[in-house]
């Protein structure tokens, strides 16, 4: 009998990440090897500065990489023209500018884009997804309001639910808990989770929740120096990869409460 495998969303082989100089490229990731799969939820975690938005970048076609290969859907993200990109990844990037003096509902429509007509005109098709997204996130009752008149937290359940108008089966997010308190830290997290559950969507995050990511993802992604290495918050834990995320003097991963603690 053949195995049913299931196919993955996106797919990297031998990527190599960074930035082209004029003498020299500076790398930030060699032979990236990853598998990410439908309704999988995945944190991208490693320290300030190792690369996460980057990576995120790159996997989104937004920076361009400096060799191997990306497959979104099982398709060369390299041959995908720019509509049909949009209509299987969208991108939530922290300050990225956006109009606040849209209202919630125009900008959650801007989602859209890739599937209006010319014109801009929204279809009944159009509307519903609009409406669908805005009810995932809760945020039914914010939809006329302006952008300007949002806190940080809800402003990133408006950029979520624009990501989900959107209809992708990929949805990446970088540090989408930015500037929160931790219990809506908590929220926006767990929002995911549950939107990788109800929708069967790939959502790829980078965070510095660690403690949270352990809790709620299926995979983490650990950038470290010279090395990705991608697992489920179990593996992680009993290979002892999480111990050497950060310099050992301040802190410590705690096998037994799998967190992260203060050294006394
Ligand atoms: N445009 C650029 N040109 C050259 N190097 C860059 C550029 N942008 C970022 N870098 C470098 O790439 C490295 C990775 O940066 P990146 O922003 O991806 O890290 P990060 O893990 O997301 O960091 P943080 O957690 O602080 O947000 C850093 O050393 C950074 O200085």
């Amino acid at each position: 009998m053949t195995e049913n495998k299931p196919h993955s969303i996106l797919k990297t082989e031998d990527l190599n990440i960074g930035y082209r100089g004029r003498n020299s490229d500076t790398i930030i990731a060699e032979k990236v090897n990853i598998d990410i799969f439908p309704g999988q939820l995945v944190a991208v975690i490693g320290i300030n500065g190792i690369g996460k938005s980057t990576l995120l970048r790159s996997l989104s076609g937004v920076q361009e990489s400096l060799s191997g290969k990306i497959f979104i859907a099982e398709k060369n993200l390299k041959n995908l023209p720019p509509l049909e990109q949009a209509a299987l990844i969208s991108l939530v990037l922290t300050g990225q500018p956006v109009s606040k003096n849209l209202s919630v509902f125009e900008l959650v429509a801007l989602g859209r884009q890739p599937y209006t007509n010319w014109i801009g005109r929204l279809t009944t098709n159009d509307l519903r997804h609009i409406k669908k997204s805005l009810r995932l996130v809760d945020i039914e009752n914010l939809e006329n309001k302006k952008c300007y008149e949002l806190s940080d937290g809800q402003m990133q359940k408006v950029l979520i639910a624009r990501a989900l108008a959107q209809d992708t089966p990929l949805v990446i997010l970088d540090e989408p808990t930015t500037h929160l308190d931790l219990y809506h830290k908590a929220y926006i997290l767990q929002l995911l989770k549950k939107l990788t559950r109800k929708t069967n969507k790939a959502i790829v995050f980078a965070s510095h929740e660690i403690n949270l990511a352990l809790q709620l993802c299926d995979k983490i992604l650990l950038m470290q120096k010279n090395e990705i290495v991608m697992g489920s918050p179990k593996e992680l834990v009993k290979s002892g990869e999480l111990s050497r995320i950060f310099p050992s003097d301040l802190i410590f991963f705690d096998e037994s409460s799998s967190s992260f603690k203060i050294k006394s």
